[in-house]
């Protein structure tokens, strides 16, 4: 099987497999600006925490590119050059507000800018980070695979949410890669996988993915999970993260609340699977996560077509927190983390 890799760096060009036409069809966005690069995020054709986190950093190197030089081609004084990229990152931060990757990547960038000395070799200094970024999430997915597999439930069932596979990363995937590690080690389990309304990121993008990969799985409707936790046919679930506070609250797709709770209510573990860049321990707790609200669109029709009466009013959002006392534990690349997770996060980012 070919990895997946949804993001490429390609002489210039930034090259997105556009997740919103999976599974029809395997269609490619180039993109030479940082303009699109926010757009792209923003209608969701690169969409996952850590997969947006990546394209912002290449969305910083198209925009230094942009603003490194005036009308002339000369290249600017450092002070305005920066005046110009904090524009550019801050439009770049953003494109959407749950997901903490996306403003950690970005942060990082401007850090590496602030640091270069050389105008005339900041373009490359930025693409090496963007692309060290992308290969050190890659690695970090492998890592937590390698530290969640144990918790697999070989001869039980795992149900998981939305997307966490390599399309939500650079490759591998997070709680998708938990799943997909303890299945190449050898055990063998049943996998369900939500379809996540509205935007269908399990029914498009998760079963494509495990159809790839070989991992049998069953689709259901988000409404089946309690039907099967009640009936003793999930063992766990796992889920990914788009931001977890310093208490080990966690925002995730729009049901994992929902989850957690008929988990918890059926004494099933609820795994959360989560890089250490995904952890924001400036926030004490989960009430002080920003959760997107997307266009009632979203819910009211379904590319294109309408899937309610027209004029009715949806309301639309695309995240929920899931309070740490419903979750068992939450795997990051430096170690498996139980509560109390306040000081368990500390230390997991503290290193290996
Ligand atoms: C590795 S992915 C973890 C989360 O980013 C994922 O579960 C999720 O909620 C993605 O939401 P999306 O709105 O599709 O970007």
């Amino acid at each position: 099987m070919n990895e997946i890799r949804p993001i490429h760096w390609d002489d210039g060009i930034l090259k997105l497999l556009d997740q919103t036409r999976l599974p029809v069809e395997q269609v490619v966005v180039e993109l030479d600006d940082y303009r699109g690069a926010v757009t792209a995020i923003r209608d969701m054709q690169v969409r996952g925490a850590p997969a947006i986190g990546v394209t912002a950093a290449y969305a910083v190197v198209m925009a230094a590119k942009e603003v490194a030089t005036d009308d002339k081609g000369t290249f600017l004084d450092k002070g305005n050059f920066l005046v110009g990229l904090q524009e550019a990152a801050q439009a770049i931060s953003a494109a959407r507000p749950t997901a903490v990757n996306l403003q950690w990547a970005v942060r990082r960038m401007l850090e590496v800018a602030e640091s270069e000395p050389d105008l005339s070799n900041m373009v490359n200094r930025l693409l090496g980070e963007a692309k060290l970024i992308q290969e050190e999430d890659e690695e970090i997915n492998r890592r937590m695979g390698d530290f969640g597999k144990s918790l697999m439930p070989d001869g039980g069932s795992v149900l998981t949410h939305c997307n966490t596979g390599a399309l939500a990363t650079s490759a591998f995937g997070t709680a998708l890669g938990v799943i997909r590690a303890g299945w190449e080690t050898g055990m063998r389990f049943k996998v369900f996988n939500t379809e996540t309304r509205p935007f269908l990121q399990g029914a498009r993008l998760t079963a494509w993915e495990f159809q790839q990969l070989g991992i049998p799985a069953t689709l259901i409707v988000d409404s089946a999970a309690g039907i099967l936790m009640r009936q003793g046919d999930v063992s766990c679930v796992i889920t990914g993260a788009d931001r977890v506070a310093a208490n080990g609250d966690t925002a995730n797709k729009i049901g994992t609340y929902s989850l957690a709770v008929l988990a918890k209510e059926n004494g099933i573990p609820f795994y959360v699977a989560a890089p250490t860049s995904t952890v924001d321990l400036s926030i004490p707790s989960g009430d002080e996560i920003q959760i997107e609200e997307r266009a009632g669109s979203e819910v009211t029709h379904f590319q294109g077509a309408p899937t309610a009466p027209v004029g009715v009013e949806a309301f639309n959002p695309a995240f929920d927190v899931t309070p740490h006392r419903y979750i068992s534990a939450i795997v990051t690349e430096n170690g498996v983390v139980r509560a109390p997770f306040v000081e368990g996060l500390k230390l997991a980012l503290g290193g290996p």
